[in-house]
Formats: structure tokens, sequence, C-alpha cells
């Protein structure tokens, strides 16, 4: 059974179909890149997926169950978890708690646990301490828990990010520009490290990017889109070579490197 299976999706904006007759399977286990010049359509495509936007047209069936218009918290309760483009933190709350609020709708006390601070109380919430712990070593942020995201550089911020995600226990994992404005070195890392939270969690992963060598090395499959339509799929050396892709590209001013 596959992953996720979208069929005939559309969104219309007034009289601008921002996503029009989009259709991907994802398969266990696989790195598909969502690629195409701005305004493609690409990020509208995560936010039906997720909830936060209601298809005009189609259907999401994530592992067999049509989520097609649910709302974002059931969708994710089912194992769908994302980041944002634009960085989407506690910003005034420490690393920690960031990563920590994530885990407490699952959490296993009462209110009154909670008040009188009993042995379960204490138990659950070491756990989701420890859990949350686990998580921050991951993406090498353990020694930042105290700090204020604020205060964090950019691209711990986006690995803040990927941590919030990851507590959700997601199967999906949505990326939206997670290497954005970072520099080779970083892209770098963050590329060994989608491999590695990908191995470690079982994850199968969409990921939207602007930076052409992250996603040529990174993803087993590539989707194109362009004005709200899929105008490419392909290996990433099928794309690469692509002429409709480096039109669509090219007439926007953008090099395909
Ligand atoms: N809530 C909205 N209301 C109206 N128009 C919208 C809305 N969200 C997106 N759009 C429009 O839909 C089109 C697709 O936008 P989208 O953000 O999905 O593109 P994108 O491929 O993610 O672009 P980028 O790479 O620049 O992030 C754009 O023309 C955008 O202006």
């Amino acid at each position: 059974m596959p992953v996720l299976e979208i069929k005939d999706l559309s969104k219309a904006f007034g009289g601008l179909k921002a996503v029009n007759n989009f259709h991907m399977t994802l398969e266990e286990g696989e790195i598909v890149g969502l690629i195409g010049p701005n305004g493609a359509g690409k990020t509208t495509v995560f936010n039906l997926i997720t909830g936060l936007y209601k298809p005009t047209t189609g259907s999401i069936v994530f592992r067999g169950e049509n989520i097609t218009g649910l709302p974002p918290f059931l969708i994710s309760q089912r194992g769908i978890a994302r980041t944002f483009q634009n960085i989407r933190l506690f910003k005034q709350n420490s690393v920690l708690d960031n990563v920590r609020a994530v885990f407490h709708p699952r959490i296993n006390y009462n209110f009154f646990d909670a008040i009188f601070r009993t042995p379960r109380f204490n138990r659950e919430e070491e756990r989701v301490i420890s859990e949350t712990m686990e998580l921050l070593s991951i993406l090498n942020l353990a020694s930042r828990a105290e700090e204020k995201a604020a205060s964090l550089p950019y691209g711990d911020q986006r690995r803040l990010e990927i941590a919030r995600a990851l507590a959700g226990k997601p199967v999906l994992l949505l990326l939206d520009e997670p290497a954005a404005g970072m520099n080779p070195a970083e892209v770098k890392r963050m590329v060994e490290l989608i491999r590695e939270i990908k191995k470690r969690f079982q994850l199968t992963i969409l990921l939207i990017e602007h930076q052409m060598g992250m996603v040529m090395n990174l993803c087993e499959r590539l989707v194109v889109m362009d004005f709200g339509q899929i105008i490419a799929t392909g290996t990433p050396q099928e794309i690469r070579n692509n002429p409709v892709v480096l039109e669509a590209y090219l007439g926007k001013g953008v090099t395909v490197a």
C-alpha cells in the first residue's frame, strides 16, 4: 500500500488555480523532491496534504485512509508532519520547550496528576524530557536545550523545526525548503541530516527545495510543477536534461545547476 496517494487535486483561489489536477504516489521509504519555479504551487500542495487548505477537487489517501479535508490536528495524529518555509517556532521559549510542547498532547497524566505532582506526573515528565533530549542530540542541538529559540543561529532554527516535526512521530515528513538561506557547508550538513533521520525513523519524505544540488543529491525521484500543474516527473538525471523543465526555469531566469 502506498504511503500517500493523491488524485486529481486542485485548489483555486478566486480565479487562480494554484494547484490544478495534481497527482502523486509516494511509496514507503521514498524520498521525493517537489520542485518548480516560484509560485508553481508547491507549498499549496503541502497545505492541502496537511489540511491547512481544503481542496477544491480531488482526494488525498494516506496509508489507505481518505484524509481529504480533515483538520490539521487529525492529519498530524495520523502521522504526517511538516516544516514551514518561514520558520515557525515559539521564539521566546527554550529549545527544549519547543520540542517538549509537541509531546504534550500524547502525555499520559491528567489534571489532578499535574496539580498534585503525583508519581505518574513525574514519571511522564521525565519520559518526555528524556525523549526530547534524545531528539535534540540527534539534531545536534542538545547543548542548546536551555537557550531561547530566538537566539539560535538560522541553521539551528531550521534543525529545531525538524526536531519539532519528528516529535510528532511521523510516518511521512514534508520538508518545505529546509536548506533555504544556508551556505554550501550547511546545505551539505542538512543533506546528511535528512539521510540520517530518514533511516533512523524509517520516514517517507517529500521535499520542496530550490537548492538543486541538494535535490539532485538526495532525491530518488522528482516531480516538477509549473503554474499549478505537473510538467515532468523522473529521476534527477532525467529531470536535469528535460527541455520542458529547463524552459520553465530559464523562462524565469533561474538555472538548473
Ligand atoms: N492563501 C492564498 N490566497 C491566494 N493565493 C494564494 C494563496 N496561497 C497561495 N496562493 C497563490 O498560489 C500560487 C502558488 O503559490 P505557492 O506558495 O503554492 O507556490 P510555491 O511553488 O510554493 O512558490 P515558492 O517556491 O515561491 O514558495 C501563487 O500564485 C500564490 O500567490
